[in-house]
């Protein structure tokens, strides 16, 4: 389906190791991986088998021990800090499992945060009414629900048009109607805008959702499994 799209992201033999005091620990083990712009992809694997180190160096949030990492004709690996905070800035959307919200500032103001250092910004009411929050601009985060603030999230992330989004168990802290809801909202934005998307979860149903599933263990990629169709959020259960 994405075979004729341009290749986004290329990562060789990436190894990232953390040490702490005597301890090493090999988080990524010479891991390679191509990712094509507008692929939904999810990452699935146990805890610590090193989803988190991969997407926090594909996002520039951190660099590798050794090997390569490129965004386009963005040098990932051996990037300088402020090149890393340029990427971010430009080209990353995040959404992590928890909401990470501004309580002293109202949805809009919180969504006008990213827009404001952004190159071609959404309006925040904009990204506001895509999530399906539009009319809710001027509250606080403490007036509305957890799900609802899930989505606010993926308004600010999405706000500045990036090119990646990438999510770190979005619906980790929902309940199943609204996670599916969220879900449905990273699919639309994925087909609507065509922005790349990556999800780390722990829940296998959700890999349903994705073009490519990609299986992680022990810091390298044990499995990639291709869905023949993407099945729609609305008809995940678990
Ligand atoms: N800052 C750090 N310092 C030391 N070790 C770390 C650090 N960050 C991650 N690790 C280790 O690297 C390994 C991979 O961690 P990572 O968070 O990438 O796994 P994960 O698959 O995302 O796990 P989870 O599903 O539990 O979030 C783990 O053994 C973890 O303890």
């Amino acid at each position: 389906m994405h075979g004729e799209r341009p290749r986004v992201f290329m990562a060789r033999n990436l190894c990232k190791t953390y040490r702490t005091g005597e301890l090493e620990v090999h988080a990524l083990r010479a891991l390679s991986l191509d990712i094509t712009e507008g692929e939904f992809i999810v990452l699935l694997g146990p805890s610590g088998s090193g989803k988190s180190t991969l997407l926090n160096i594909l996002g520039g949030l951190d660099t590798p021990t050794s090997g390569e990492a490129c965004w386009r004709d963005h040098v990932l690996a051996t990037a300088s800090e402020a090149e890393l905070t340029r990427y971010r800035r430009e080209h990353v959307g995040f959404v992590f499992q928890f909401y990470n919200l501004i309580s002293s500032l109202t949805l809009r103001e919180n969504v006008a945060l990213v827009t404001d250092i952004a190159e071609h910004p959404m309006a925040p009411d904009e990204a506001l009414a895509l999530v399906g929050l539009g009319d809710r601009a001027d509250n606080f985060p403490s007036q509305i629900s957890g799900g609802e603030q899930q989505r606010v999230a993926v308004a600010r992330a999405i706000a500045k048009r990036p090119d990646v989004l990438l999510c770190d168990e979005p619906t980790g802290a929902l309940d199943v109607d609204t996670g599916r809801l969220v879900l449905d909202l990273i699919a639309r934005i994925n087909r609507e805008l065509g922005t790349t998307v990556v999800v780390i979860t722990h829940n296998a149903v959700i890999a349903r959702m994705a073009d490519r599933v990609l299986h992680m263990t022990n810091g390298a990629i044990a499995a990639i499994e291709t869905n023949a169709s993407r099945c729609p959020a609305a008809e995940l259960s678990w």
